[in-house]
């Protein structure tokens, strides 16, 4: 089978000092591949490599076949790939949801009336249609988080490179979220340190550690539960 990302001897480096060393992975169709790691590991970078977004040293970037190394390589390949930034306020930059999430389907190639369909049935499947006209720096954490990831799923991506998605998030659009990504048919990197969510959506890990990447085995825990105790007034 062909991976749909492939990465070889993979090395970048901040200020000459390697962030990643020598990194090899390769992700298949309906991986679902969890990247760990402790803060600073490099997660992030990794992330953004794969999308030409940091310079590499040296090594391998293949993406859908394409051997990848310059802006020119990357371009036509973004649209195949969505990618959730650690920090939703980077992502959304529309004055309206609707008009975030037609953003991506717009610059696919969508008339204005299918991007605006492609948005609505998007936000619906998440079930968050009644967002749509809202202001999106006026959202709260968690429904930037749900509104940046309808904007990608709205492209139709192969590949979702998902950098903490679950930051943030409550309950409720945890589980819209969690739902939303088990019917995601195509691969997925996943960062995050949410260990329950790890656990419930991929199945494969890495670690990545002093800037090596390693096969990983992911642990199952205990599920837990907070339960608020309201003591009435004596
Ligand atoms: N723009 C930058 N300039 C200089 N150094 C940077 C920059 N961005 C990240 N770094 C450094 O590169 C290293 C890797 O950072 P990265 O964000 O990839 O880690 P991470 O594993 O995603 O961390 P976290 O779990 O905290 O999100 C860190 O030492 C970080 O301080």
């Amino acid at each position: 089978m062909i991976p749909l990302l492939s990465l070889t001897g993979l090395t970048v480096a901040r200020a000459g000092v390697p962030v990643l060393r020598e990194a090899a992975l390769q992700l298949f169709p309906r991986d679902r591949l969890a990247i760990v790691g402790p803060n600073g590991a490099g997660k992030t970078t990794l992330l953004r490599t794969i999308v030409g977004l940091e310079p590499v040293a040296a090594g391998r970037l293949v993406l859908f076949g394409q051997p990848c190394t310059t802006e020119r390589d990357f371009r036509p390949l973004r649209p195949r790939i969505g990618f959730l930034f650690q920090d939703s306020d980077d992502q959304l930059f529309c004055p309206t949801v609707l008009e975030d999430v037609c953003f991506g389907p717009l610059n696919c190639g969508l008339s204005p009336a299918e991007a605006e369909a492609r948005a609505r049935e998007t936000l619906d499947a998440l079930g968050i249609g009644h967002l749509e006209g809202r202001v999106t720096h006026r959202l709260s954490g968690g429904e930037k988080r749900l509104v940046c990831l309808a904007g990608l799923l709205a492209m139709r991506p192969e590949v979702l490179l998902l950098d903490e998605p679950t930051n943030g998030v409550d309950a409720a659009n945890g589980a819209r979220l969690r739902t939303a990504l088990a019917a995601f048919e195509g691969a997925m990197i996943l960062v995050s340190h949410d260990e329950g969510f790890v656990a419930e959506i991929a199945t494969r890990a890495m670690l990545i550690a002093g800037g090596r990447l390693s096969e990983a085995e992911i642990h199952v825990h205990p599920h837990m539960h907070v339960h608020p105790h309201l003591h009435p007034k004596a």
